[in-house]
């Protein structure tokens, strides 16, 4: 397969490219810019010295026409044009962004502040939420990889919704993130004196992805509901741990919310189901395309803490657009994603 990244300079760019190279079925990744075509990837990128020393290319719609596969990892708001002169072009499609993931294009504008994408796009699309959307994304031309705390938080808390096992009308979700989620591009809010032993909390109840986060539990549990969803930074590199509170229905168990999770996920490599609370955090998925979860009922609330965690620039970008493309080109998940946690 011939393989292309536009934005390959970004973080997402360079975990597709750590990835994609060791995948058995990719024979070529050839690398796009905006910004500095022709640098040689391995002076910009020493790390990458005699593993990737070519030139970076212009984007041209022509030379992406031809390839198999064509990743955007490229800001919201930019991506969408884009991919639009390659939409049933022949290259499959997958963007990191947020550009396609929502449905309703009002909503994109409303929360992304940016314009959205045309309406016959986003139709196209499908949400690509591995572990949730197979056969879709099976058939897919165009997908809308998942954000990184809806991915965290998704696979964690809708199979106790979809088995009404808690209750979905007063979701609490409390999310942190390291700092790498914010992209390359240095800003105040990243700022090493700024961040380091700072522990922040930032865009107050007006989070992108709330409406992400309400649409799928709309389109795989069947439940339309209003989340309460806040997000941190921590200072950190890598890593989103997404803690969720909610009201488990009358009667329902410690037993019984473990043993739904890991019916949901037997047959999923990549959702490991915790069952001791003190082994989850994130150097056990860092590098790595898992996303733990671990579940626990208090019963002196009668509420569930539930908790999801992965590394945002692979499950939550770089590890779920590979897995979504191994789907579509109908590989085995897992291939090209084997890596082993790197926990120190
Ligand atoms: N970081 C994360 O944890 C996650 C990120 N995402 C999403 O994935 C996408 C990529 O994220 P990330 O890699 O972190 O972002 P970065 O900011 O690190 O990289 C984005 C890259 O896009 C290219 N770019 C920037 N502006 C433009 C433009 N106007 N036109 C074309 N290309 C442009 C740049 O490469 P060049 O200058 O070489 O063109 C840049 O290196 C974003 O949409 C982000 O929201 C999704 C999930 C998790
Ligand atoms: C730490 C940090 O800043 N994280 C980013 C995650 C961005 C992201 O994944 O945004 P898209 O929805 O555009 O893909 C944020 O909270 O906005």
């Amino acid at each position: 397969m011939k393989v292309g990244i536009i934005g390959a300079t970004g973080y997402g760019g360079l975990e597709l490219i750590r990835f994609l190279h060791n995948h058995q079925e990719v024979e070529k990744i050839e690398l796009f810019t905006s910004s500095e075509e022709g640098a040689i990837f391995s002076e910009k990128f020493s790390h990458l010295a005699r593993i990737v020393d070519r030139p970076l290319q212009k984007i041209d719609d022509e030379a992406l026409k031809n390839l198999d596969v064509v990743f955007a990892s490229t800001p919201s708001g930019v991506t969408s044009s884009l991919l639009l002169p390659l939409l049933q072009k022949g290259p499959k499609l997958i963007d990191l962004s947020g550009d396609f993931r929502l449905k309703n294009l009002a909503s994109y504008e409303q929360w992304y502040k940016k314009t959205p994408a045309p309406q016959e796009a986003i139709e196209q699309s499908v949400y690509g939420l591995s572990e949730w959307n197979e056969q879709q994304i099976a058939e897919a031309h165009l997908i809308a990889n998942p954000g990184c705390y809806p991915t965290a938080v998704l696979l964690s808390i809708l199979p106790l919704i979809k088995e009404n096992l808690i209750d979905p009308s007063f979701l609490v979700i409390d999310a942190k993130s390291g700092v790498s989620g914010a992209g390359n591009k240095p800003s105040q809010a990243t700022h090493f004196s700024e961040t380091n032993e700072n522990f922040s909390i930032y865009k107050i109840n007006e989070h992108q992805h709330i409406p992400e986060i309400e649409q799928a539990i709309a389109m795989f549990a069947n439940v339309e509901t209003k989340i309460s969803f806040n997000t941190h930074l921590v200072p950190m590199t890598r890593g989103i741990l997404a803690t969720s509170y909610a009201a488990v229905r009358s009667g329902v168990t410690q037993q019984q919310l473990i043993e739904c999770l890991q019916a949901k996920y037997a047959k999923h490599p990549f959702v490991r189901v915790i069952e001791e609370g003190s082994s989850i955090g994130t150097n056990r998925v860092k590098g790595s395309n898992y996303c733990d979860i671990y579940v626990q009922l208090d019963e002196r609330t009668n509420r569930a803490t539930i908790v999801g965690v992965i590394d945002n620039l692979v499950k939550g970008a770089a590890g779920q657009a590979i897995q979504n493309m191994n789907i579509q080109m109908n590989l085995p998940q897992t291939m090209g994603l084997q890596t082993v946690p790197l926990f120190i």
